[in-house]
């Protein structure tokens, strides 16, 4: 089960992400978002994610090639972008500058759910709030599973995480609120019992056979 932790905003929030095993890490870049982080303290924070886990810069309703030129330019493994209905050609403009992009979308809203449809590497199914803390509809899934490597995000929780993972059957779980004292503000208690029951929540794959899949 792969597992991204999003919105962290301490290079302590990250040493206690990737030692609790986190795949992936998410920073958010947006004026609207609670967990949006100043441009200034990015790279600081992008330098300090460990090789073996996949740095992932978060954006909202911004254009694909201009993230993927921010992305880039500030080191970034991956892009995953949020809050608009991109179309092909700008998702193979933003490839050519960092190939590794990640779509996120919501199945309420009717989207293309198979994995690579745009050209993305990874197909993130949220709710039609990103970052809100709310769960959606997962029996949406019944008509519209993807295959392939999907995660499922939007409400999850230490506590929840597992039932959602049998249910849904994604490729991997994306977390924000569910592991926060405060909205912004993670707490490593919660972060590492959330990457715990998701990684114990599927048949185990060794970390760096994960980390291969992406390659
Ligand atoms: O986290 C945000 O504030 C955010 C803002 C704007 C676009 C995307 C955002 N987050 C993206 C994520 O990957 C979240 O982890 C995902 O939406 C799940 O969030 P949550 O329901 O809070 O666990």
């Amino acid at each position: 089960m792969f597992v991204k932790v999003c919105g962290l905003a301490t290079t302590a929030d990250i040493d206690v992400a990737a030692e609790a095993g986190a795949d992936a890490i998410g920073l958010v870049i947006s004026g609207t978002s609670v967990r949006g982080l100043g441009r200034d303290r990015v790279p600081g924070l992008v330098a300090h994610v460990p090789d073996g886990v996949v740095s992932v810069l978060v954006v909202n309703d911004t254009p694909a090639a201009e993230a993927a030129r921010i992305a880039a330019d500030l080191g970034f493994d991956a892009l995953q972008l949020h809050g608009r209905a991109y179309g092909r050609a700008e998702f193979e403009a933003a490839a050519g500058i960092l190939p590794r992009l990640w779509r996120a979308t919501a199945l309420a809203d009717g989207p293309d759910t198979r994995v690579g449809a745009l050209g993305e590497e990874v197909l993130l199914l949220d709710s039609p709030k990103a970052g809100s803390g709310s769960r959606w509809d997962l029996s949406l899934l019944d008509t519209a599973r993807p295959e392939g490597h999907w995660l499922l995000a939007g409400g999850l929780a230490p506590g929840n995480v597992a039932e959602a993972i049998a249910t849904a059957r994604p490729w991997g779980v994306d977390v924000s609120s569910g592991v926060e004292s405060a909205p912004g503000v993670k707490d490593h208690g919660l972060v590492r019992a959330f990457v715990a029951a998701a990684k114990s929540a599927a048949p185990a794959q060794p970390r760096d056979a994960s980390a291969r899949q992406y390659g």
